[in-house]
């Protein structure tokens, strides 16, 4: 069965009288053990989809399931224990509380999920190439850096789905190979990656390309 299902969502945004469609009947699935690229232009829907995918929003129309629940048209605290249980999110920014340092981040996502684990910490902060950086605040970090930071604390729980919002969009070539190896171990684990990116290096590392243009797949 496949972790994360939409079924043909359908999402408008207005201002003033103008409509855009930011999502014309998008139809996906994620399984596990999958690493899944997004690619599309800017403002072809990426963002969106994520967002509707991980209940962050409520399309209009059609819905999402996630391992077999529906997530889609439920209470806002529903969504958030789905969300907790089985999603990682690494967004384009807003990843880290400005008021905890990058290990406090990491701690308090852990002790979210249920799982405080000191050796993990170490372990995610070296993955990411930050340990020099465990007590800085997130304002003191270079972008890259916080990008990083972000992408530990989406992995701190181990979650069975990871969606990353462009996740290499400000690092160096080198640590874009170290970020692909952690999404790497994530599908020798069994666990499922879907990432928004602009990356062809990363794009070509994931087991399956899904291209948007103006809200639809295209093929
Ligand atoms: N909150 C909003 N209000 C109005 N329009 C929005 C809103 N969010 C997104 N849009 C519009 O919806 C379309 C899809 O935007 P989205 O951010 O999903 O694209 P994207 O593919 O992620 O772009 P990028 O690669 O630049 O991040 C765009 O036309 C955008 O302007």
């Amino acid at each position: 069965m496949p972790l994360l299902v939409a079924h043909e969502l359908y999402r408008f945004f207005h201002i003033g009288d103008d409509e855009t469609a930011a999502l014309r009947g998008v139809s996906f699935q994620l399984a596990a053990g999958e690493i899944v690229a997004l690619t599309g232009p800017s403002g072809s829907g990426k963002s969106t989809l994520l967002s509707c995918l991980t209940g962050l929003d409520e399309p209009d129309g059609g819905h999402v399931e996630v391992s077999g629940v529906r997530l889609t048209r439920r209470s806002e605290a529903e969504r958030t224990r789905i969300r907790a249980a089985s999603f990682g999110i690494l967004l384009q920014s807003g990843n880290l509380y400005g008021h905890l340092t990058i290990e406090q981040n990491l701690r308090f996502q852990m002790l979210l999920a249920g799982n405080p684990d000191e050796e993990r910490l170490t372990a995610l902060l070296e993955g990411v190439g930050l340990s020099h950086r465990a007590t800085a605040f997130s304002t003191q970090l270079s972008g890259g850096e916080t990008a990083r930071a972000g992408l530990a604390v989406a992995l701190a729980a181990d979650p069975p789905i990871l969606i990353a919002d462009e996740p290499t969009a400000e690092v160096d070539r080198e640590t874009e190979s170290r970020l692909i190896g952690h999404f790497e171990a994530r599908r020798e684990a069994g666990l499922a990656t879907l990432l928004a990116t602009h990356s062809e290096a990363l794009a070509n590392r994931a087991d399956r390309i899904v291209r948007l243009k103006d809200g639809r797949i295209v093929r």
